[in-house]
């Protein structure tokens, strides 16, 4: 059997001897890798498969770490690490201790920056780009950005700043028609236009085959003839909208066409000012249950390579699907109710909505800030708009949560999903910032359920309070409570004791709760008896029952994943103050001020304190030495 070209591959500078012969075959085994890894390890597979030839031919062209290639997201950026030194770990992709499933700076010189959050990447390129120009460097900027995080707003104000400004930048815009599920907004349809227009190869080919057919009659005519042609490429240029910023346009081109994207990157490269090259690829290429469903192997868990089947988790509805189904009982009864998601349908549970009440759901892209305020436009005229955005990303839209709504004291409900410890995304997607970042601006009220059956009742709750609401909740399962069929408020404010006890109590904030309540049975059997209270609040917090447990217990214990910083713990810890209970001894646990890293969530809990075990610990210790007991 013929050595694999893969096996010969330690950095990219092991591609400059491969013929396109073997950069075709290195291809194909660098999709056996990707299918294989992800199908054990979980990842971004379809992605990554539509940017084979084009990371190859990038690698090939572009002398990485020298000339610096940032890529959008990151999620696709798979490729660009097996060839840069990192395929022998690919093994450990997205798990605790192995390789990021996104570029980081920390881990190779060749990511040149981090990226998981989309529509930074023209913004950072052209950073270093003009850094390069200041010290008078000599090298290629390269930002590879998706169909779908054009849709960001950021990558309008690079591209208006980059077009403005002659450098040497390269845009390389990868459409494959797809953001995680079907692409929408104008621009989509803009790009679509363009997919269909004649590529930018034929059209000069079609040119200069005229050309050469005009009897050779001096040079007059040939100069005329090339003026014809760049005003015919003009008019032909189908990314005329890039033109009018600024960048030379080049496209649209086959993204999985090695020759045909090695010779326009070596034409291009050279070129001091900004270029945006227009490349089509197909999301999955190479695995047909990928092409065939790219938005299930946009980001899929552990599947059977031979059938194609995603291994189930069992049959617990997740927390993010208790809120889709809730949200559609809410809605038959109540029509103001409207969904906005920034891109994220599936993910954030919507698709249900979306196909009961089309004309009550926005998807509006990968733009947060947008779908933001564009729920307070909508509160205003009476609508109660539900903004579903992951904890992580509603970090980019804060001064519109803050000014548009929360100043205007608008009725927006605010759907956190994936709040807490996420896992296997790592840093760049753990929401465990949402309680600080939310806690200190006014007319917010933040809750977080205990479990999936308490998340429908804040949901209904949330519907009737006429105020900005925030409900934040873990990805995945809960404690797997049973749904109560009748949907009933919860008072705000209030909190409420799951157990009794004498020694200590736990005032826990949503799925923190369970785990408190686990820890309060070990501690039972160590002699220490510890009550629990679910908090269900975070903001206001509930200032009679705090009262009550302080004069009760004088122990206090709270446990929150989120950051210590300034979260649910240090709003008691103010409260405490403020009320001058001096005699409290009061205990935060919660996720330290550093970034979590990637690996599995439940991993990740126990690592930082937060699992059962480890919060037991540290109340047995904590008791002890507070001298509340013995
Ligand atoms: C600010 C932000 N919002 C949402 C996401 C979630 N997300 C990750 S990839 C993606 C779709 C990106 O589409 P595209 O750029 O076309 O890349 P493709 O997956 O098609 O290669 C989205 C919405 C994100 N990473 N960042
Ligand atoms: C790359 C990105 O940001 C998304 O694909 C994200 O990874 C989705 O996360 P979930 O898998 O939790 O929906
Ligand atoms: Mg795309």
């Amino acid at each position: 059997m013929s050595e694999s070209i893969l096996d010969t591959i330690y950095g990219p500078e092991d591609l400059n001897n491969l013929s396109i012969i073997q950069l075709e075959k290195l291809a194909g085994e660098i999709r056996e890798l990707l299918i294989h890894t992800i199908a054990h390890n979980g990842g971004h597979l379809a992605p990554n498969l539509g940017v084979v030839e084009l990371t190859i031919a990038l690698h090939k062209v572009f002398q990485s770490p020298k000339d610096k290639i940032v890529w959008d997201v990151g999620h696709q950026a798979y490729v660009h690490k097996i060839l840069t030194g990192r395929r022998q770990d690919f093994s450990t992709l997205r798990q605790f201790g192995g390789i990021s499933g996104f570029p980081k700076r920390c881990e190779s010189e060749h990511d040149v920056f981090g990226t998981g959050h989309a529509s930074t990447s023209i913004s950072s390129a052209l950073g270093i780009a003009l850094a390069r120009d200041i010290s008078g460097d000599k090298y290629n900027v390269v930002a590879v950005i998706g169909d779908g995080s054009l849709t960001g707003g950021q990558a309008y104000e690079a591209l208006n700043h980059a077009g403005h400004l002659r450098t040497n930048l390269t845009v390389i815009l990868n459409d494959n028609e797809m953001s995680i599920a079907k692409n929408v907004g104008a621009i989509s349809e803009y790009l679509a236009r363009i997919r269909t227009a004649p590529t930018y190869s034929k059209v000069k080919h079609d040119i200069e085959y005229l050309l050469r057919r005009i009897p050779a009659i001096g040079d007059s005519v040939l100069k005329t003839a090339e003026r014809v042609k760049d005003s015919l490429k003009y008019l032909l240029v189908p990314g005329i909208l890039f033109e009018e910023l600024g960048f030379t346009y080049v496209g649209p081109i086959d993204g999985h066409n090695l020759n045909t994207l090695m010779e326009v990157f070596y034409t291009t490269r050279s070129v001091n000012e900004p270029v945006l090259i227009h490349v089509i690829t197909c999301k999955g290429k190479g695995y047909s249950p990928a092409e065939r469903n790219a938005d299930i192997f946009h980001g899929v868990g552990p599947f059977c390579v031979e059938s194609g089947k995603v291994h189930k988790n069992g049959s617990t509805p997740s927390y993010t699907q208790v809120f889709g189904d809730t949200l559609v009982k809410l809605a038959e009864k109540n029509k103001d109710i409207i969904a906005i998601t920034a891109a994220m349908p599936e993910g954030t549970g919507l698709k249900k909505f979306a196909s009961l009440f089309p004309d009550r759901l926005f998807d509006v892209g990968i733009a947060e800030p947008h779908a933001v305020t564009l729920a307070g436009g909508m509160a205003t005229q009476g609508k109660i708009p539900v903004v579903a955005i992951y904890s992580t990303f509603l970090q980019r839209a804060y001064d519109q949560v803050l000014h548009d709504i929360c100043l205007q004291n608008l009725p927006v409900i605010f759907i956190l999903d994936r709040a807490g410890i996420v896992g296997e995304d790592g840093a760049t997607h753990h929401g465990v910032f949402d309680y600080s970042y939310l806690r200190p601006i006014p007319n917010l009220t933040i809750m977080s359920p205990k479990d999936e059956n308490e998340l429908q009742h804040m949901l209904f709750t949330a519907t009737t309070m006429s105020k900005p609401v925030a409900i934040r909740y873990p990805r995945g399962c809960g404690p797997g409570a049973e749904l109560e069929p009748k949907i009933q408020m919860i008072e705000s404010g209030k909190s409420e004791l799951l157990r009794p006890g004498t020694d200590a109590v736990f005032y826990s904030i949503g799925a923190m709760v369970e785990p408190s309540r686990a820890a309060a049975e070990l501690l039972a059997n160590r002699g220490i008896h510890a009550a629990v209270v679910n908090a269900r609040f975070v903001k206001p917090l509930d200032g009679e029952m705090l009262r009550k447990l302080s004069h009760d217990y004088g122990v206090i214990i709270t446990v929150e994943d989120n950051v210590l910083a300034g979260g649910f713990g240090t709003a008691v810890l103010e409260y405490m103050n403020t009320q001058k209970f001096n005699w409290v001894k009061l205990l935060r646990l919660g996720l330290p001020d550093e970034f979590i890293p990637h690996g599995q969530r439940s991993l990740l809990l126990e690592h930082n304190g937060l699992s059962p075990e480890r919060i037991a610990a540290s109340v047995e210790s904590f008791v002890k030495h507070s001298g509340a007991k013995g």
